[in-house]
């Protein structure tokens, strides 16, 4: 293997306490939230097509004018308390509110900018009113940084000249100084979500990122980081340049997901998820495909069943407000989640053969298998192929237990499980399995 200072400085998963919680959540809230609310995909009466936070590099938006928004910052509708109850019903275990998208503009009073809320109209500090808010419901809350950085005039994509160097290292004490003083400000957070970390500039910091990250840990024990904010020594992120994970998890998949667990190389990991195809900030045109509450809990059972978390996105509009699409997206999810959470959360991946009948999920404590059935066979019958000497005595529908299934053998350790489930049930059924060991001692661990 390649010598590294600054490579991956663990090897396997974190086990401890914070990480086990991490692991255990299932689902997450996404919101991005920011100036870029305020035109919502259109200038002067032209319609943006790319997404909506990234308005500010389209040739049609001179950046004088997007920097100078903030005038108009004044969201009179915000109401954080709205936002967390309607995140506990949809049945989030974790929020990623952005701090500071790449336009730099900070949600939170930054002592080291003007730049942020308390010189926007509004005045007031967005952040802590959000996890105040977040934390009254019981939903942990990790902050979302940029460190790509359009508004300070050090950022760099790359470093060419000396001068740049000079300007970039007092970007780089800027941008520790914002990370330590949100740790300050918000010491509930449970951790940090990284982006705008693709800059040739930033992947020469592979020293510095490794000092501040190991300072923000020490800041807030237990603290959770994923793998898209330090380069290693070659500049690789994500993977170290001996292919080991960055970070205490893999924040690869953005907009996509893993399709089989070797994708998922073993490690924990997060899919962050746009509602229409590619929008995070706020667009008041939504065009092409918005998703379904039917895909986006495929989607999630299909992050869990591989051992993931599925993180949904919000964008709330420029007077701080839910948009209709998402909030009946929230309540549609929720409602199936209320029946079926027990299939969601502290569950994981199993390793029965999949089948095209849906996911497999495991709840990690109990050892429960639930059967998340998206796709109905014509005949009704689940194929189900276990491990052998797996015994299938208890089987029963998640949301009546009262209705039992005697799973019929048709060849060795592999069964039909016959449906009886109404078909007027929105969203997938979920069918428990209690395996028991047969002719085995009780309490060996049947799963990896
Ligand atoms: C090429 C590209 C850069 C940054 C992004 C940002 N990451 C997402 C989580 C959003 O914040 C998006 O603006 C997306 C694509």
């Amino acid at each position: 293997s390649i010598a590294l200072e600054h490579g991956s400085h663990r090897l396997g998963k974190r086990t401890d306490e914070m990480m086990q919680t991490w692991r255990n959540y299932g689902l997450g809230q996404f919101i991005h939230w920011g100036l870029y609310a305020i035109p919502g995909g259109h200038w002067e009466g032209k319609y943006y097509g790319g997404a909506a936070e990234w308005i500010r590099s389209w040739k049609d938006m001179p950046n004088e004018a997007y920097d100078e928004l903030y005038k108009e910052f004044d969201p009179q509708n915000f109401d954080p308390r709205a936002w967390a109850k309607q995140a506990k019903s949809l049945g989030a275990k974790y929020m990623i509110i952005t701090t500071k998208h790449h336009d730099g503009f900070c949600l939170w009073p930054s002592e080291y900018t003007d730049y942020d809320v308390t010189n926007s109209p509004y005045g007031k500090d967005i952040i802590g009113p959000l996890v105040e808010a977040y934390d009254a419901e019981g939903i942990d809350v990790y902050l979302y940084f940029s460190v790509m950085d359009w508004n300070h005039l050090g950022y760099r994509s790359k470093l060419e000249t000396e001068e740049d160097r000079e300007a970039y290292e007092g970007f780089k004490e800027f941008t520790r100084n914002q990370l330590l003083e949100l740790l300050d400000l918000y010491p509930t957070t449970k951790g940090l979500w990284f982006d705008g970390t693709w800059d040739a500039a930033w992947k020469e910091q592979a020293a510095f990122a490794d000092k501040l990250e190991t300072e923000m840990r020490e800041k807030i024990p237990g603290l959770i980081i994923g793998s898209r904010f330090r380069p290693d020594d070659y500049g690789n992120r994500h993977f170290d340049s001996n292919g080991d994970l960055m970070g205490d998890y893999e924040q690869g998949w953005e907009r996509k997901l893993p399709e089989t667990f070797e994708d998922t190389k073993g490690n924990d990991w997060d899919c962050v998820m746009t509602v229409p195809e590619n929008q995070w900030g706020y667009h008041s045109d939504w065009r092409g495909h918005v998703k379904t509450s039917f895909e986006l809990i495929e989607m999630l059972v299909k992050s869990v069943s591989l051992n993931g978390n599925f993180v949904m996105n919000f964008g709330p509009d420029g007077q701080g407000s839910i948009r209709e699409e998402e909030t009946k997206l929230a309540a549609e999810i929720g409602d199936w989640m209320d029946v079926n959470h027990e299939a969601i959360y502290g569950c994981g991946y199993l390793d029965w053969k999949k089948q095209d009948w849906g996911y497999y999920t495991k709840n990690r404590e109990t050892g429960k298998v639930y059967m998340v059935v998206f796709n109905r066979p014509l005949n009704g019958a689940l194929r189900v192929k276990t491990p052998s000497k797996i015994g299938l005595e208890k089987v029963y529908s998640l949301k009546e237990p009262s209705v039992t299934y005697e799973p019929e053998e048709v060849h060795k350790d592999e069964y039909f499980i016959h449906l009886k489930e109404s078909k007027t049930s929105k969203g997938p059924v979920v069918i428990v399995i209690e395996p028991t060991k047969e002719k085995q001692q009780e309490g060996t661990e049947y799963q990896k």
